[in-house]
């Protein structure tokens, strides 16, 4: 297995990348956005039957998986208890003895993504782990609030210690094509980010059309982007693969026009481990290698996790155990 595994990371390169400082608003480009539904939607259906990644190959490519996770707990009644816990998870994502077995030592996940009032419990118990903490901001997850408060909650949260701010957009801007007011919406909140990392959350289950997610898309990475995001998992439809297309082609776009590679993070809704396999496939193709690094891909997941490390226990030891054994939090 060991050789798999180091195949599979071997060709990624260990590179910071430059922070997209975004540009000013190009509405021309943005309105020249189109999205072919019919053509998105035949390729989208086409990737998940494909023939998939096998055996050790498979459990290469679910270990890349885990390092990319947001390992996320976005609830009412979290407990510090509970962040803890799931930091401890963050920290050992998978049984030692599993992998021992596959050869690979001190994988993390990829973040570890609360509200504002857990920053501080998780920044403590990740303290010297290296895995960064995310926090969900700016009025989560409908963004109503007053804007002062929305950019004051990201000034909070950057001092409690978070590095990286999950805002989400005003739906209403892209709803009624008000494109500047969402521009300067998102470039104000990417300013009071300072230097913690800014995903946008396009809430794509509720921007109408496919069209609206490729122009939305644009705004936010002109905006500051570092990340695009599709959803807070509080929508009724969340991270789907034909608003993933449109919006790694956005990314691909705006690389090809810049220079500066955005992040791409689909989220809500992601929970088994042959999905996570067809979304790697699909930023494969689409943007390249260079994107299969946590510092470019994420999955916001809450339980994810749990069915990777049962497909990894069942590739080891030939078994599957219950899920309630891959208890998150
Ligand atoms: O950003 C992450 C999502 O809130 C997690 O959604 P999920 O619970 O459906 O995995």
């Amino acid at each position: 297995m060991q050789s798999e595994t180091k195949t599979a990371f071997a060709h990624l390169p260990q590179v910071t990348e430059p922070r997209n400082p975004g540009m000013a608003l190009d509405l021309d480009w943005v309105m020249r956005a189109q999205a072919n539904t019919s053509a998105i939607e035949r390729r989208a259906a086409s990737l998940p039957g494909r023939r998939s990644v096998k055996k050790d190959y498979q459990a290469a490519w679910l270990l890349k998986a885990i390092t990319c996770i947001d390992l996320t707990t976005l609830a009412g009644d979290d407990t510090v208890g509970r962040v803890a816990r799931l930091c401890a998870k963050a920290r050992h994502p998978v049984r030692a003895d599993i992998l021992d077995h596959l050869g690979v030592s001190g994988i993390t996940t990829g973040a570890v993504c609360v509200y504002h009032d857990m920053i501080a419990p998780a920044v403590s118990a990740l303290d010297g782990s290296g895995v960064p903490v995310a926090a969900v901001s700016t009025g989560f997850p409908a963004g109503l609030s007053p804007f002062n408060l929305r950019v004051a909650e990201i000034c909070e949260s950057v001092t409690a210690g978070a590095h990286e701010i999950d805002i989400v957009i005003s739906r209403r801007h892209v709803l009624t094509g008000n494109w500047q007011a969402l521009y300067d919406e998102v470039s104000t909140f990417r300013q009071a980010c300072g230097d913690a990392h800014m995903k946008t959350i396009l809430a794509t289950g509720e921007l109408g059309s496919l069209r609206n997610v490729a122009r939305a898309s644009l705004i936010c990475m002109m905006a500051g982007a570092d990340f695009i995001k599709t959803s807070t998992g509080k929508e009724n439809i969340n991270a789907t693969l034909p608003v993933s297309l449109v919006m790694i082609r956005a990314i691909r776009d705006y690389h090809e026009r810049t220079g500066y590679r955005v992040g791409y993070k689909p989220a809500g809704g992601i929970s088994k481990a042959k999905d996570a396999l067809t979304y790697l496939a699909l930023i494969k193709e689409e943007l390249g290698d260079r994107w299969l690094q946590p510092d470019l891909f994420r999955f916001g997941a809450s339980s994810l996790l749990g069915d990777i490390e049962r497909q990894l226990e069942h590739h080891v030891t030939g078994a599957y155990s219950a899920s309630y054994r891959h208890a998150m939090g």
